[in-house]
């Protein structure tokens, strides 16, 4: 409920995530109001596929902006606009007459595009798709999954070719059901989801018509690219319409993205790092598109209304907060998450041990679809403390690598990280982290970055806040870490990490089917 300290008016954000949709109000110092959240099963029809439901997905996102709307105790009147936030690169492919979706949306984890990606880079060529839109061929992005559902799905190029498919990442499904659906919803992106389909050129800010020929998607069923802050639309349609009718919808972020905007990392070389189920570092490089020789993505960071585009470097990490979730379901190894951090704590060391966890292959820097999990070291000397210690240092050297990748690239150095996500919590990793990256690690006030990224956007957008200085000055620090550890340590302790990571790789021959 709203209190004295809260008055309103208000801004909603809408988090469409990888396990769940939330939704968060904001008041006009970025303190949060209210939260509801709702998960949605995850579809793991064979080894390496990973499918939502985009109609539960749909459903899931009115129960959660309802309920956080109820929870503050707040009206339609008290709301100025709503922001959206999303996993990227999940896919959904729908009928623009029904409404229906053609095909579960296919989930940024899902590998099975790895061999049209393989074909791709033999007949077209990898370093065209890395000039043209900053990214790797990787199974990781939007358009081969696009062509996958057209080549798969009976009738469907047919019919897209027919006018009758829309092709959308979630905040474009999202969008286009919250402004009317069928009837007139608006088919939009905005450049930061854009910018993760592998179709859009990062020179012209358009969809590239060579690209997506060769990859084989139609532009006809591409949404309208549009910047991060803006009023798309407004709510008119599904439940929202009698809650929320004529709220304008204001901004549209991909979810890290979106932090690094909640972080306030406005200026160039700030950087943040997000802490979830994967981990995803990101470097505000300004005006610049740097091309990355060492295995990170060029991405775009955030366009604000006719604001110049601002880019960003990204070292995206496949798996980290799942490890820790795998070792608690699959293994038992813990109880809760949080558990981890005590069994750590009950040795001084890893015991030699050291676990890289290429379950999905290796993403940045190394970009290895043939790499599989090992852990390296193993004596009888090693206890599972000493694994818990080897699965929170996974995350910390996973990180390093990325840090030591945009030095290389962008020439900075890294001076701070601001870092976010469910796993900061967890104290002995955040100090293994400033340790093994010899910098300070500092954590702000609100842990929920993503969502307050998207509110921040949607509010610039109509004028509920007036420019990037009045956020900075609500970001407050509430922990920060600094290094303890000796050189002589870290370099033993990379060096190892880094041959446990050789030993993943070639693990996947072209005819194994994971
Ligand atoms: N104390 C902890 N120590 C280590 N990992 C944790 C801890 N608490 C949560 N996690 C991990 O953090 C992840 C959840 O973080 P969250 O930011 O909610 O993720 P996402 O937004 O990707 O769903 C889970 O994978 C969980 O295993
Ligand atoms: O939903 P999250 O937090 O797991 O983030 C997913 C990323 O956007 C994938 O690129």
């Amino acid at each position: 409920m709203t209190d004295a300290h809260t008055a309103g008016p208000f801004i909603a954000a809408i988090d469409q995530g990888t396990t769940s949709s939330r939704c968060i109000v904001f008041d006009r110092d970025g303190r949060i109001v209210s939260v509801d959240q709702k998960e949605h099963e995850q579809i793991f029809p064979k080894p390496g596929w990973v499918e939502h439901n985009a109609n539960e997905i749909w459903t899931n996102v009115q129960e959660v902006v309802a309920g956080a709307i109820q929870k503050a105790g707040i009206t339609r009147d008290d709301i100025k606009a709503i922001g959206i936030t999303n996993q990227r690169e999940t896919t959904v492919l729908w009928d623009k007459n029904t409404g229906e979706p053609v095909h579960n949306a296919l989930v940024w984890q899902d590998t099975r595009t790895d061999s049209l990606c393989k074909e791709l880079g033999r007949n077209v060529g990898q370093d065209r798709f890395r000039r043209e839109t900053g990214l790797p061929l990787a199974s990781y992005f939007s358009g081969p999954k696009a062509r996958w559902l057209l080549d798969n799905v009976e009738g469907l190029r047919e019919r897209a070719e027919a006018g009758d498919i829309l092709f959308g990442t979630m905040d474009t499904w999202v969008i286009w059901n919250l402004t009317g659906g069928v009837n007139g919803g608006k088919h939009v992106t905005d450049v930061t989801n854009a910018s993760r389909t592998m179709l859009m050129n990062l020179h012209t800010m358009e969809w590239d018509d060579k690209i997506a020929e060769s990859i084989g998607v139609p532009l006809g069923i591409l949404p309208e690219i549009r910047s991060s802050a803006e009023v798309y639309g407004e709510v008119t349609g599904g439940k929202l319409g009698d809650l929320l009718g004529g709220i304008p919808v204001a901004s549209a972020l991909g979810d890290q993205q979106a932090a690094l905007f909640g972080q306030t990392c406005f200026s160039e070389g700030e950087t943040k790092s997000t802490y979830g189920t994967g981990t995803f570092m990101v470097m505000n490089t300004g005006d610049k598109i740097i091309n990355s020789y060492a295995g990170l993505l060029t991405t775009v960071g955030y366009k604000i209304g006719d604001q110049p585009t601002v880019f960003a470097l990204e070292g995206s990490i496949a798996v980290t907060g799942s490890l820790v979730q795998w070792m608690r379901d699959q293994m038992g190894l813990v109880s809760t998450a949080a558990e981890i951090e005590t069994l750590a704590l009950s040795v001084e060391d890893n015991g030699g041990a050291y676990f890289v966890p290429a379950f999905s292959g290796l993403f940045a820097p190394h970009w290895r679809s043939d790499a599989r999990g090992v852990i390296a070291g193993l004596t009888r000397y090693v206890t599972k403390a000493h694994l818990a210690r080897a699965v929170l240092e996974a995350t910390a050297w996973q990180t390093r690598e990325i840090a030591d990748a945009m030095v290389k690239d962008s020439g900075d150095e890294l001076v701070a990280l601001k870092v976010d996500g469910g796993m900061t919590s967890n104290n002995l990793l955040m100090q293994t982290l400033s340790d093994v990256l010899d910098a300070p690690v500092v954590r702000p006030m609100v842990a929920e970055t993503t969502c307050l990224g998207a509110a921040y956007a949607a509010g610039l957008a109509v004028g509920f806040w007036s420019s990037t200085d009045e956020l900075r000055a609500n970001w407050r620090r509430a922990a920060e870490w600094t290094p303890h550890m000796d050189a002589e340590t870290r370099d033993r302790e990379y060096k190892n990490w880094l041959k446990a990571v050789e030993r993943t790789m070639g693990w996947i021959d072209d005819d194994d089917e994971h």
